[in-house]
């Protein structure tokens, strides 16, 4: 296991429910997200993906086995300490943007700083906000953006405390095939760029693409890892 991993798990099983009815999500899964690069999960529907994806980022515990974030293990972690490591350390993105209505663009970027209670880095937010190419539109609310561009701002804010990693799950589910395209071009350059670690969760393979690796799972388990040709960057 390379030690320049930003997440990883170890030997992770989560079964849910009990007797009869128990269903094994995740059959002693090993792997690593290597720092820096991209990476794509994909399978099956049913496959493991979003568990894997939810005990990574510290958002559901594992039956047995570890999820490192870095040097730490998650499962030592109080609860209290558990929400300030995603708060902190963990950027999320999801098929259905999950932006606040009632804050404008740049007010939904900058809310988790405000939520962790930590000061911003002007730098950083800004650059992280020229990037996303809304221009004037950082001042409307989500209800007046379009699916591509909420995407985008859900990517920002998901950057906004440089976290250790970001977590998205079906990132361009909700989104046309040129809005996709943007938002998987946003993602490369966070990694390219600014050096962060990205895992998705994709069932589309031109999505998978863009990332510098896949791990495909079938039943809970690794059943394949491979580099992406690359062709896209
Ligand atoms: N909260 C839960 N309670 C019981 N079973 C669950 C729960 N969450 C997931 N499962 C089961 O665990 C298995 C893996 O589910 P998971 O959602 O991780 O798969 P997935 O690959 O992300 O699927 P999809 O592509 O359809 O989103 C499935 O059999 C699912 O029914």
């Amino acid at each position: 296991m390379t030690t320049d991993a930003a997440a990883r798990a170890v030997a992770a099983r989560k079964i849910y429910g009990r007797g009869e009815t128990a269903v094994t999500a995740l059959d002693d899964v090993t792997i690593g997200f290597p720092r820096g690069r991209f990476t794509a999960i994909m399978g099956p529907s049913g496959s493991g993906k979003s568990t894997l994806m939810h005990c990574a980022a510290g958002l559901d515990p594992l039956t047995s086995g570890q999820v490192y974030l870095g040097d730490t293990e998650l499962s030592t972690l109080s609860d209290t300490a558990l929400t300030k490591l995603r708060r902190e350390r963990v950027g999320f993105v999801f098929q259905s943007f999950n932006l606040l209505p009632t804050l404008t663009a740049a007010e939904n970027i900058t809310l988790p700083l405000a939520l962790a209670g930590v000061e911003p880095d002007r730098d950083w937010i800004e650059l992280v906000t020229a990037t996303v190419g809304l221009d004037d539109r950082l001042g409307h609310r989500p209800a007046e953006l379009s699916g591509g561009q909420q995407q985008r701002v859900a990517v920002a804010r998901a950057l906004a405390t440089r976290p250790d990693v970001v977590f998205a799950d079906e990132p361009t589910g909700n989104l046309d095939s040129a809005a996709s395209a943007e938002l998987l071009g946003f993602l490369r350059h966070a990694v390219d760029a600014f050096g962060q670690t990205v895992v998705m969760v994709t069932h589309d393979p031109a999505a998978a693409e863009y990332a510098d690796a896949v791990v495909r799972l079938a039943d809970g388990r690794v059943a394949e890892q491979r580099e992406t040709s690359g062709a896209r960057r």
